[in-house]
């Protein structure tokens, strides 16, 4: 599969649910399979936190493939033989789009904390801007995990007739506070951090040695995306063989392991988008701009398919199922699935086997 990244850039400006504007703004994307003469054969796949257009194929040189590659591609769930997939990094991110280290008109300086706060609604009015120019105004399906399970909700909610099916993975109907104070951790440890200069450090300050406050806050973000059974599986209460097991900083494995993921992290992702996209997750609330969540779900014109991990503890999948209780009461088109996972909130990304045969049925 070619893979080609593409960028979308966009004078006109994007309203933002806060009363502010961004403009210009630009959006990276990516496709997998071919578009057909009608324009009907279009899915959207919208990604989580840290996740980018990125979702499918390898790029020359890579070790590893994009972070949906398992359910995206030929032959696969979303079958890239039949599909025109379309993948755009959400605005405020640092993979390409417009975000807080973009430069800013007309100083040319990176906007840093001057960018405006982004919400779901912006991330998903402004891939509805790409897919207008694109010439497409109807999709097959709009399908996410986690974050991008609530971009296909506010999809279903805030524009009816865009999908026939609306896939919401891993989500919420609002983020609720346990999950706003696991990102609070991150939040505080990058503001105070020193190497941070409250957000004016210079774009490759992290490349080699990533932010403390990043990698500090990204343990407890990477704690809530696993289980306790799924790190007694992994790991045990098994100890690092070189460290000495009365080292104070001798370490168990599953520290290693924190240690590992988020030390690379840090290099790898934009402190500032972090927080960016972290208030954005923490601000989603499917029923703000209606009168309740109930008249929000009530607009929803298109088949809603459900999926939760029993495992979930950053989204429950009792937060799922409230949102197929009213999807029922209102006598609406959905589904509700609840797979069997103890490997925590991150299944979504690792337990494919677990839900494609389920994808496959719903796009049949
Ligand atoms: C959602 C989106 O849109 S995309 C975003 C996807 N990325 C993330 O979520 C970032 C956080 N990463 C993760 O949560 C996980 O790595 C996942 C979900 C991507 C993959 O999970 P798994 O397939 O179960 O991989 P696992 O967690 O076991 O391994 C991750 C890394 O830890 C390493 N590792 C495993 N055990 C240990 C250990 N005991 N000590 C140190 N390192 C370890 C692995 O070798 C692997 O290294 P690599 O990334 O260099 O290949
Ligand atoms: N682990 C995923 C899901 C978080 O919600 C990410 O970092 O994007």
């Amino acid at each position: 599969m070619k893979i080609e990244t593409k960028t979308a850039h966009f004078s006109s400006p994007l309203y933002l649910e806060s009363g502010r504007i961004l403009e210009p703004y630009e959006i990276a994307y990516e496709t997998y399979g071919e578009l057909n003469e009608e324009k009907s054969n279009v899915i959207l796949v919208c990604h989580a936190l840290s996740g980018s257009h990125h979702a499918a194929g390898t790029y020359e040189g890579d070790r590893k493939p994009g972070w949906w590659d398992g359910l995206i591609g030929d032959g696969k769930a979303i079958d890239t033989t039949r599909y025109f997939v379309i993948c755009t990094n959400v605005i405020g991110s640092c993979f390409g789009s417009t975000g807080p280290m973009s430069e800013s008109y007309p100083s040319l300086e990176p906007y840093r904390l001057k960018f405006p706060v982004v919400t779901i609604k912006d991330m998903i009015r402004a891939q509805m801007h790409l897919l207008s120019d694109l010439g497409i105004y109807h999709v097959r399906a709009v399908i996410g995990g986690s974050m991008g399970g609530m971009q296909a909700l506010q999809f279903a909610v805030d524009y009816p007739n865009f999908a026939d099916d609306i896939i919401s993975l891993a989500a919420t109907y609002a983020t609720r506070p346990w999950t706003i104070a696991f990102n609070k951790v991150a939040v505080e440890a990058i503001r105070r951090d020193p190497r941070f200069k409250h957000g004016n450090y210079a774009k490759d300050d992290f490349k080699e040695e990533g932010l403390d406050g990043l990698a500090v806050g990204r343990i407890a973000g990477h704690i809530s995306y696993l289980s306790p059974d799924s790190m007694d599986e992994k790991f045990g209460r098994n100890y690092v063989s070189n460290d000495g097991l009365f080292e104070l900083f001798g370490r168990y494995e599953v520290e290693r392991y924190m240690e590992y993921n988020t030390n690379n992290f840090s290099t790898i992702f934009d402190p500032l988008s972090y927080l960016y996209i972290v208030k954005a997750i923490n601000t989603f609330n499917l029923s703000r701009g209606y009168d309740s969540l109930y008249d929000a779900v009530s607009r929803i014109k298109a088949r809603v398919h459900l999926v939760s991990f029993s495992s979930d503890y950053l989204f429950f999948p009792s937060e799922m199922e409230h949102i197929a209780k009213m999807l029922e009461r209102n006598g609406q088109e959905y589904t509700y699935l609840e797979v069997e996972s103890s490997y925590g909130h991150d299944a979504f990304l690792v337990e494919l086997d677990k839900f494609d045969q389920h994808i496959k049925d719903v796009l049949k």
